[in-house]
């Protein structure tokens, strides 16, 4: 049986060169997905998310690039291929999701076209076995009147449809992994959850593996498998959505799991970190989530504590399987106010 992961990242460090130094976007970021898995990724705005998913379809923007590691697809690097090399990977074997679905889409041209010509340029088949393709795939994904809207343009589609899309498009070649990166943020919060459904279960029933990039820690314990948590560029703590949501070990995930409201929970209160994440500019030694946690002591301002085995977790934190979960933020947590009184 072949036990070779299906992606595998490695000692991942990204640098961006800027007027006031080097910044270190990512630093020793590994992991690895299996066939069909999906990974969610989280974390509070700025800590390397994108980045990420970004370093793995080769589209870091400049002058952002990686400057230690290796990324392996189907034990094959990828990190290091040229342009033109990775530009073929990208839509055979990896399809990207972004938050806004025009940046994947062109609009000088109808969606039909766009579609049939992703399609036949990773696949042999006939213009007209492509546009059947094409309408079978938007079909799947809950495009109404699929044969007809292949002539529309896309300023003729809603938000929500225009996902479905993007979704097509990405699927369109069959890939082994999709990248979405905050796929259904910038949508109406009614058709958000249908999206990320669709998603879920068009991966599913391909076979296609995900990483979900997203801050939304309901959609990650609705959809994920497993889950990553970022910190300042590192990652702090990676395991099995389950244990991640109900027995994590890390402090920040402690706290950023704390957020989760739960339906028919009788606490009307979401707990809040203090402070804030550091910027890449002034990332503090040693652990880099230290000056917020309460549980910090003298080693975690002085080293940084790599990825341990804890449970089926892998935890960067000096304590972790010491009783991390009988921790608690010391402050006031967030209230959230109920709708009579919010500032009208
Ligand atoms: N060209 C650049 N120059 C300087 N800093 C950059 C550049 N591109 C990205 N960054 C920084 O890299 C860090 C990681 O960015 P990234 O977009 O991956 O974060 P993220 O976790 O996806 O955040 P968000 O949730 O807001 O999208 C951020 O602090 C960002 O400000």
């Amino acid at each position: 049986m072949n036990h070779q992961p299906l992606l595998e990242v490695r000692n991942l460090k990204v640098e961006i060169p800027t007027r006031k130094g080097t910044l270190i976007a990512l630093e020793d970021v590994s992991f690895s997905l299996k066939t069909g898995e999906i990974l969610g990724v989280v974390g509070e705005s700025g800590a390397g998310k994108s980045m990420v998913g970004n370093s793995i379809i080769g589209l870091l923007g400049k002058p952002a690039h990686i400057t230690h590691g290796e990324i392996l697809l189907e034990g094959k690097r990828i990190d290091n291929l040229s342009d033109d090399e990775m530009e073929k990977i990208r839509g055979k074997s990896i399809g990207a999701i972004f938050q806004d679905p025009l940046t994947s889409l062109n609009p000088l041209f109808t969606i039909g076209d766009q579609l049939i010509e992703t399609i036949r340029i990773h696949s042999n088949l006939s213009e007209k076995e492509a546009r059947e393709r094409a309408i079978r795939l938007l079909e799947a994904t809950g495009v109404p009147a699929a044969d007809k809207r292949m002539d529309n343009y896309p300023h003729q589609f809603s938000g929500g449809m225009r996902q479905r899309v993007v979704i097509a498009l990405a699927l369109s070649a069959d890939p082994k992994l999709i990248i979405a990166d905050e796929p259904t943020t910038a949508l109406d919060v009614s058709v958000q959850a249908q999206i990320i459904e669709l998603l879920k279960k068009l991966c599913e029933e391909n076979g296609t593996a995900v990483i979900l990039v997203t801050h939304d820690m309901g959609v990650i314990a609705e959809t994920a498998d497993r889950v990553a948590v970022m910190y300042a560029g590192r990652l702090a703590e990676i395991g099995p959505v389950e244990e991640m949501i109900h027995d994590a070990e890390h402090p920040y995930t402690i706290g950023l799991m704390g957020s989760i409201p739960k339906i028919g929970d009788e606490q009307d209160r979401l707990s809040q970190i203090p402070g804030a994440m550091p910027h890449l500019t002034e990332v503090p030694s040693g652990c880099a989530f230290h000056p917020r946690c309460p549980l910090a002591e003298e080693r975690c301002i002085r080293e940084r504590p790599g990825l341990q085995p804890c449970g089926n977790k892998l935890v960067a934190c000096w304590k972790a399987g010491r009783q991390n979960k009988r921790m608690q933020f010391p402050q006031e947590p967030f209230t959230i106010r109920a709708p009579e009184d919010m500032p009208r």
